[in-house]
């Protein structure tokens, strides 16, 4: 009997069962059939050791199991992690500490290292977990013959169900189809060419921060990315701004953490808050894995956002629906003229258009908003970079010139560093895959033979790290380097490995919001660098407990020369916000 998604208490009470009470009565049949009758201290300490025991037991059964099918296969196993502790326990909570206190997947990274090789099966809690940075691997779940047996999975739709419902996000097969061919239509050229819409947030965005520019205040530039690309996305599928431009920013000194970035204290910032906070939930529901309703048996933790969110989107919903009502009344045929109203002309299911809708906020949001901050803040590391991206914004359209959507594909530098920035800080950082109920073989890559994946595995990919091999992307791949883009050896590489770089995702799931992102992005640091001539760091202002720790100047990698703290909660954020001081040009 297949669960739905929202079933996840009876799903871990089944699995509670079979991995608790199941080895307990198998251990006092056996005592009994064998007429032993321990004391009751004996009883409870063998009752307690029998669920290690028999996990043990049962992981001897499954590899050799897995032996036996990876051999008839014509395939190897993918190198196990050998923990101190039984079930790699000492694993997971090394991984739980380092969300805490380390560079972000430095744990995994690490890892990797040590067993240098780029596929590897956690084994985690007796069940095989199999995390991967081969790009040959990536490539074969999402575009190759693999797409047909990795799905996001049933695991992955009980984490997101309360948040993001039967949205895009959260299906696959059958229902995916059907969403992604609803969506479709909305990205054609047509529609994502108007740069109105981009042109009126940019121009109260640059308004905002020119008041900070003119008084040489520190301003958090991911909370003003963010309002921007939400009212630009928000006006994009309703036809509606949100106006979270005109709320109230953070100041500097007195702002406090939020669950990512600075909180923020207007209206809008419990709208903020709570989508923030849903999403900093929903992941911590994938680390903790698949014991994770053991958390929440009582309480959805994400239920109280999830109900600011819907009592935001309510209305905007109702509208959209009378509208249609009102249309049909007079007989008119429901105007498509937005994402929303052609929802509400394909469905009366007020519950099922909000959550189209708020997978689509999620996506044109926080992942815009991600790179914009990303990209800035490696402008102010990097003031020759500066200087010279503003040199071919000023050539192509001097101080105030306006770019259409033709001629700012001639801005080569400026495609170089945003490729570049989402190079080392892709927006959607970590992916998962379930395989199905076959077992499945992995292509052989580079020195690594063709891998053998048991039926029902949990596949963690993480594009962040493959972006950042140096056996890919050179010597120099943890560098900032937007040259790198223009280089005949990147072209190359990517036609050799095109995996190698695929922030957007890619194959049939590929990002159906890529060219609007492009677009909105293009524009936005082209307006921007035409007002300010240069950012710095303002780690002054950065709220308590934002800054990065001291010790990590004495690691390996990028944590030695981050000023920054990056982290991730689905997507990719700066702790505390990014704050920094800009000069007018
Ligand atoms: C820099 C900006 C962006 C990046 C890096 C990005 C990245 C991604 C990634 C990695 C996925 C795959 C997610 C998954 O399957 O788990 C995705 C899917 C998607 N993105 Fe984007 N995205 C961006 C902007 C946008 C925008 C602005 C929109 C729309 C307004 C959008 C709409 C979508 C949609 C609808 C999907 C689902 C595709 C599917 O499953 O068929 N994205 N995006």
């Amino acid at each position: 009997m297949a669960l739905h998604p929202r079933q996840y208490r009876l799903r871990f009470l089944l699995d509670v069962l079979r991995t608790i009470v199941w080895p307990q009565l198998v251990f006092n049949a056996a005592l009994y059939l064998a007429g032993f009758h321990p004391g009751a201290f004996l009883r409870v300490v063998a009752s307690v050791l029998a669920v290690p025991l028999l996990g043990t037991v049962r992981t001897a059964i499954s590899q050799r199991r897995n032996k036996i099918q990876a051999a008839a296969l014509g395939a190897k196993e993918v190198p196990c992690v050998r923990g101190k502790w039984p079930g790699n326990l000492d694993i997971v909570l090394g991984f739980v500490r380092s969300l805490k206190e380390a560079y972000l997947m430095q744990f995994l990274d690490d890892l990797f290292r040590e067993y240098n090789c780029k596929t590897l099966n956690m084994r985690l809690l007796w069940e095989d977990q199999i995390w991967t940075i081969d790009e040959a691997h990536v490539r074969y779940m999402l575009a190759g013959p693999g797409f047909e047996w990795f799905h996001k999975g049933y695991y992955w739709q009980e984490r997101m169900e309360s948040f993001l419902g039967n949205g895009i996000f959260n299906r696959d097969k059958a229902e995916w189809q059907s969403q992604r061919a609803i969506a479709r239509p909305w990205f054609a050229k047509d529609h994502i060419s108007d740069l109105n819409i981009f042109d009126r947030h940019t121009t109260t965005t640059l308004a905002l921060i020119s008041e900070f520019v003119d008084r040489r205040e520190a301003f958090d530039a991911q909370d003003i990315f963010a309002r921007f690309t939400l009212d630009s996305a928000s006006e994009f599928l309703f036809g509606r701004c949100l106006d979270t431009l005109h709320g109230t920013l953070p100041v500097a000194g007195r702002a406090k953490m939020g669950p990512k970035g600075t909180a923020i204290e207007d209206a809008f910032g419990s709208f903020a808050r709570a989508f923030e906070d849903v999403q900093v939930q929903t992941a911590r529901r994938t680390r903790i894995g698949k014991p994770w309703p053991l958390f929440e048996l009582f309480t959805d933790k994400t239920a109280p956002s999830v109900a600011v969110i819907h009592d935001w989107l309510r209305p905007i919903v109702h509208e959209a629906l009378a509208k249609k009502s009102a249309a049909s009344a007079e007989k008119e045929s429901g105007e498509d003229s937005t994402f929303l109203s052609h929802l509400a002309n394909s469905t009366d299911d007020p519950q099922d258009i909000a959550y189209s809708v708020l997978n689509m906020l999620l996506a044109g949001r926080d992942t815009t908003a991600s790179v914009l901050s990303f990209v800035v803040y490696f402008l102010a590391l990097h003031p020759h970079v500066t200087e010279k991206l503003r040199a071919e914004i000023l050539q192509a359209y001097g101080a105030d010139g306006r770019p259409s959507v033709e001629d700012m594909k001639d801005l080569k530098y400026l495609r170089a560093v945003l490729n570049e920035t989402m190079r080392l800080f892709p927006p959607v950082p970590m992916n998962l895959r379930l395989s199905d109920g076959q077992p499945r073989v992995f292509p052989a890559s580079g020195s690594a033979p063709k891998y053998y994946v048991p039926p029902r595995t949990v596949i963690l990919y993480s594009i962040f790290l493959v972006q950042r091999r140096t056996d890919l992307w050179g010597a120099d791949a943890l560098e900032f380097r937007p040259e790198r883009w223009l280089e005949p050896a990147t072209a190359r590489l990517l036609a050799d490995h095109p995996f190698a770089f695929t922030p957007f995702h890619a194959g049939p799931r590929l990002c159906l919001g890529q060219n609007f992102a492009y677009n909105e992005m293009t524009f936005f640091i082209v307006r921007l660098l035409q007002r300010v001539s240069g950012f710095e760091l303002a780690p002054d202002a950065q709220p308590e407990g934002s800054l990065p720790p001291a010790r990590w100047k004495y690691g390996e990698g990028r944590q030695a020369v981050e000023k920054i703290w990056p982290a991730s909660s689905v997507t990719t954020f700066i702790k505390g916000g990014l704050w920094l001081r800009a000069t007018p040009a």
